[in-house]
């Protein structure tokens, strides 16, 4: 896959870009940066989120769900944002039931586990993750660290070409840090792509490391003197991201 010109953005407002690069398949692309550069913005974007300003992405032999050729990047993606994307009062397991069948991952084929190429059920995708038996448990009751991995445990209950990853081990010790990034290493060998926002290394010694500036004179916080970006029309921000 190849972002071509791809311009990211709040509302009318570019954050970052243009950016102009190729990650083939086996490959991660890791997305670096300070505070407020833009790098949520562009995996929102990549995910199919947000609208890009200008430019786009080419896909080449990426399959979404139903077999087809994807059409959309988001269509053969997994999505994994800030937040976890999990009901708090559900179990562990239900959660990662509802995304299995919301993603659209099919019933798990025999073998195809064995070997780490098909769909886990919840509670392999649990134990994949370092929470064996945890399936019961209702999301709210895990630590912090035990949700992100029960976030990331997504991952593995549909199988998708293109992991889209923003901060995927905040909250995370170091040894769950080096089970993740194990399990992302399989994905990769196995011909998947993943695209990671970080502040942390993650392991990936053959990344290709995409690192955003903001551009000069930005105002990034308190205290800035640079000039303020143009304010957001509210009613055509929410019409952007879907609010409505
Ligand atoms: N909903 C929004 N409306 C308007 N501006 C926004 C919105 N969300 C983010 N921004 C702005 O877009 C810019 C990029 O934010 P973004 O979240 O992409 O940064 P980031 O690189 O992921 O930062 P961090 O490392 O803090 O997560 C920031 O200046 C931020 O204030």
């Amino acid at each position: 896959m190849a972002l071509q010109g791809l311009v990211v953005g709040r509302g009318a407002v570019a954050v970052a870009g243009p950016f102009d690069l190729a990650v083939a398949s086996g490959e991660a692309l890791v997305v670096t940066g300070p505070n407020g550069a833009g790098k949520s913005t562009l995996l929102r974007t990549l995910a199919g989120l947000l609208p890009p300003i200008s430019g786009g992405v080419r896909l080449e032999g990426l399959t979404a769900a139903d077999g087809e050729a994807a059409a959309r990047l988001a269509d053969a993606s997994h999505y994994v944002g800030h937040r976890h994307g999990m009901k708090a009062a559900l179990g562990v397991g239900e959660n990662l039931a509802f995304w299995a069948g919301y993603l659209g991952a099919g019933p798990l084929r025999t073998g195809e586990a064995a070997e780490g190429a098909g769909p886990l059920a919840p509670a392999e995708a649990l134990a994949a993750v370092g929470l064996p038996g945890l399936s019961d448990i209702p999301f709210a009751y895990l630590s912090a660290g035990q949700q992100r991995r029960a976030s990331l445990a997504r991952l593995l209950v549909a199988r998708r070409p293109v992991w889209i990853l923003d901060e995927p081990t905040s909250a995370l010790d170091l040894a769950s840090q080096a089970l993740f990034a194990g399990l992302v290493a399989g994905h990769l060998a196995r011909g998947g792509i993943a695209i990671a926002a970080t502040h942390h290394p993650l392991g990936l010694e053959a990344a290709q490391t995409l690192h955003i500036t903001p551009p000069a004179g930005r105002d990034d916080g308190p205290g800035s003197n640079g000039p303020v970006a143009p304010a957001i029309d509210d009613a055509a921000l929410a019409e952007a991201e879907g609010w409505l």
